[in-house]
């Protein structure tokens, strides 16, 4: 059986920093399994704050960012923040990112929870950088992506003496309000303006699951297999030149790794007396969104400022939906929650349950 959380309601923040503008909430899980779990261990919310790069040395841009020290709390001018955890500038070494907030998914994956990892952000603030999106197989080893990727090779080839596994990817994009499939055609690159590109067209069936039609599920047998993939979709996704990035992505790209246990014959009398289950699927949702922008400081024009009005329309739909999450009155009294204002929110529907936020900063 599957473990899919049902719900997922909202409770409030364990610690609170004053003043609490423009902190990020946390979304905890909703099945009565998960239900029984600590928060603290269901949800968690990390800040990632990346070094000047070398243009903005150059510019003569200084840090604005301060970490308390030996705190997960960031100072921004007089307001601060408390995270579960902050990375990068004097806060812990951006290494440990994988260990302490992803790991502990990949362990919930073979359980057979559904899981997420978003990196949210403004535009040139490290998100695709952080989870690794761009990974070729050679560079960028340390995103969070590869890391999962080796990880749970690691896992099932450990378990393989009495499991089967059936691996799958599926990678998409959602540009300006459309949902395309980034693995249907190997051949092409930056396909992103060709008018040729088919929209893949979200399904809701019986259940309430939100399925994406015709997608491509990629099978792998390997890490290597699965690096392929994404360095393929990586390059048909969308991206451009901003004043503030010049490799930009245009798009909110989510790479999906779906695992199917299955208990081999060995231990299946050991099954049936020990109420186990047949077959166990989860899902690994890593979302890389694009950044928040505003034109005037990206300088966007034409096309570029239509793609980043759909990025902050879509970001907003985001908000909104973790807002209405949020407030543990509404959602007691059962109020609208708007997953249908935008696509990102239709589909993170189905992964917002365990969510961890990779909240990059750049001021
Ligand atoms: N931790 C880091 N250390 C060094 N360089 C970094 C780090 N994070 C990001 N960068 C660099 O910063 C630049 C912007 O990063 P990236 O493209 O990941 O941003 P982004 O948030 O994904 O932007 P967008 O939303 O526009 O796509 C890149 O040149 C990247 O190499």
């Amino acid at each position: 059986f599957s473990r899919t959380p049902a719900t997922h309601p909202l409770s409030p923040r364990r610690r609170e920093a004053p003043p609490r503008e423009g902190a990020v909430r946390v979304l905890p899980m909703g099945s009565s399994d998960m239900a029984s779990q600590p928060q603290s261990d269901s949800v968690k919310v990390a800040v990632n704050v990346r070094p000047l790069i070398t243009p903005e040395l150059v510019l003569g841009c200084t840090d604005c960012v301060t970490v308390t020290p030996g705190e997960p709390q960031v100072q921004i001018g007089p307001h601060v923040f408390t995270y579960d955890h902050v990375y990068g500038s004097t806060g812990s070494s951006s290494s440990l990112i994988f260990e302490q907030c992803v790991y502990p998914l990949v362990d919930s994956l073979f359980c057979g929870y559904n899981t997420t990892v978003l990196a949210y952000g403004q535009t040139g603030s490290g998100k695709t950088y952080t989870m690794g999106t761009n990974y070729s197989g050679e560079s960028n080893c340390g995103g969070i992506i590869p890391q999962v990727m080796e990880t749970i090779f690691k896992k099932a080839d450990a378990m393989k003496g009495d499991t089967e596994f059936l691996i799958r990817v599926s990678f998409i994009e959602i540009f300006k309000e459309e949902v395309f499939d980034l693995l249907d055609d190997p051949g092409s690159v930056a396909k992103a303006a060709a008018p040729a590109r088919v929209p893949i067209q979200i399904r809701e069936t019986a259940n309430g699951s939100i399925t994406l039609a015709g997608v491509t599920e990629a099978e792998v047998k390997s890490k290597e297999e699965m690096a392929l993939h994404l360095a393929r979709g990586s390059l048909s996704r969308a991206t451009g030149s901003t004043n503030m990035n010049s490799q930009s992505s245009r798009s909110h790209a989510i790479f999906t790794i779906s695992i199917e246990q299955k208990r081999t014959s060995s231990s299946a009398s050991e099954k049936s007396t020990s109420n186990e289950y047949d077959i166990l699927s989860s899902k690994f949702h890593l979302v890389d969104l694009a950044g928040s922008e505003r034109a005037k400081r990206t300088g966007a024009d034409g096309l570029r400022l239509k793609e980043g009005i759909h990025i902050n329309r879509g970001l907003l739909a985001l908000g909104n939906v973790i807002s209405a999450l949020g407030d543990e009155k509404k959602r007691k009294e059962g109020a609208f929650v708007p997953y249908r204002d935008s696509k990102l929110t239709r589909l993170l529907q189905v992964c917002i349950p365990l969510l961890v936020f990779l909240y990059d900063l750049l001021f």
